[in-house]
């Protein structure tokens, strides 16, 4: 690999600041772009009914074998969010797009991949401790959210039942973003590993394109200990100029000392490799102009810099254990309720019964619509 002779002449500075211009890590939410404050709730509503514990495996053990898009489960194995809240969940850390086009503005196209690799990587971290199953919207059933304190909009629907497909669009400064969401997934009876289907694209406003497609999820402990998930496999981002790059989330192994490992490298056209990725998906991401490939973590190079951290955990997690951006998802103000079409996902009377801890009233509204969606 002719990595660590090239990589002698850049050093980590030169990377952030090819042209000699002023960039130091673009911040995107400073003063000369003030954004505007909006008060979002901090907490989910407090349960009216208690919270009980039933096991999963008493519900699923007959459906070994099947599509786990086709188990019905009662409301109680739910999160309050719907999968298309769930994709703009993906939008977390959103600033990184920000960042990665005021990059490529001044003519550094190696941060701005890079920035873009961080936040392909970003949309994993929420998915630690998260054991519940994200409802599953109906056809035509949509999710709009206008953020001007993150400068994002985004816009969801479910477009197809058989298969479950999503179409999502995004716009925020100086980008735009649009993908299509289908998963084959399939039960072992201990796991369930979902292989996301379709192409993602973000298109900077300069015509720069990235295109990438996620990797495998594994959830495990489906019978005995606790949930967990994993993401694995290679994801390649690919841009239609100089650089593109490929990530590897490592394989989970038995007794894994060092999980939720990315490793990965951007290289230019002619095969060469201009920079390092070193982090995980759960904590944060480095960069280096020194090979990650032979260390285990970042601390183990010098001179590695910080590409992405992930935020602060909510002080009022619940037993969802969302993050303090998926918390505001599923808010109704007053305001949004006049404006928002009846298709929108935060009207679903189900998801709204279990947000408010009333399971009897939401599993029997989740019956009716899935018996009233069947029968159409
Ligand atoms: C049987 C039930 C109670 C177990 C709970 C399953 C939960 C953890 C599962 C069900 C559906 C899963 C999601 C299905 C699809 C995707 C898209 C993929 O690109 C990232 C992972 C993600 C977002 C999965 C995360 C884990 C998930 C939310």
């Amino acid at each position: 690999m002719s990595g660590s002779t090239d990589c002698g002449v850049h050093s980590a500075t030169n990377i952030d600041n090819p042209g000699g211009q002023e960039v130091v890590d673009i911040q995107i939410q400073d003063s000369n772009n003030m954004l505007p404050e909006i008060k979002r709730r901090s907490k989910l509503p407090e349960p009216t009914e208690k919270e009980k514990g039933i096991s999963l495996w008493s519900i699923i053990k007959d459906s070994v074998g099947k599509d786990l898009t086709r188990v019905c489960l009662p409301v109680y194995f739910n999160e309050p969010l719907s999968s298309l809240q769930k994709c703009f969940e993906d939008f977390e850390y959103s600033y990184l797009l920000d960042q990665a086009y005021e990059y490529g503005k001044v003519g550094n196209s190696l941060m701005r991949i890079l920035k873009v690799a961080a936040f392909a990587i970003s949309g994993y971290a929420s998915s630690v401790a998260r054991p519940c199953k994200p409802f599953n919207p109906l056809l035509g059933e949509t999710y709009e959210a206008d953020f001007p304190d993150r400068r994002i909009r985004f816009f969801a629907e479910k477009v197809s039942h058989h298969p479950m497909l999503i179409a999502c669009h995004s716009e925020g400064k100086g980008w735009k973003f649009w993908g299509d969401s289908n998963v084959k997934s399939k039960f072992w009876g201990q796991s369930i590993q979902v292989d996301p289907v379709g192409v993602l694209t973000v298109e900077f406003d300069d015509g720069e394109i990235f295109k990438w497609s996620k990797v495998t999820t594994t959830i495990n402990n489906l019978i005995l200990g606790k949930l967990y998930c994993n993401h694995h496999g290679i994801m390649h981002i690919k841009g239609n100029r100089q650089y593109s790059c490929k990530l590897k989330f490592k394989e989970p192994s038995l007794l894994d000392r060092n999980p939720h490992l990315v490793q990965g490298f951007v290289e230019d056209n002619d095969g060469k490799k201009a920079s390092f990725l070193i982090g995980k998906w759960d904590e944060s991401m480095y960069y280096s102009n020194l090979d990650t490939s032979k260390v285990k973590s970042a601390d183990q190079l010098q001179g590695a810099s910080l590409l992405w951290e992930k935020n602060k955990p909510s002080p009022n997690p619940t037993r969802y254990n969302l993050s303090s951006f998926a918390i505001t998802l599923n808010e109704l103000s007053p305001e949004l309720q006049e404006k928002l079409p009846p298709t929108d996902s935060r009207l679903r009377p189900d998801q709204r019964h279990l947000e408010n801890g009333e399971y009897e009233k939401a599993n029997a509204e989740k019956l009716r619509l899935e018996r009233r969606q069947r029968m159409v």
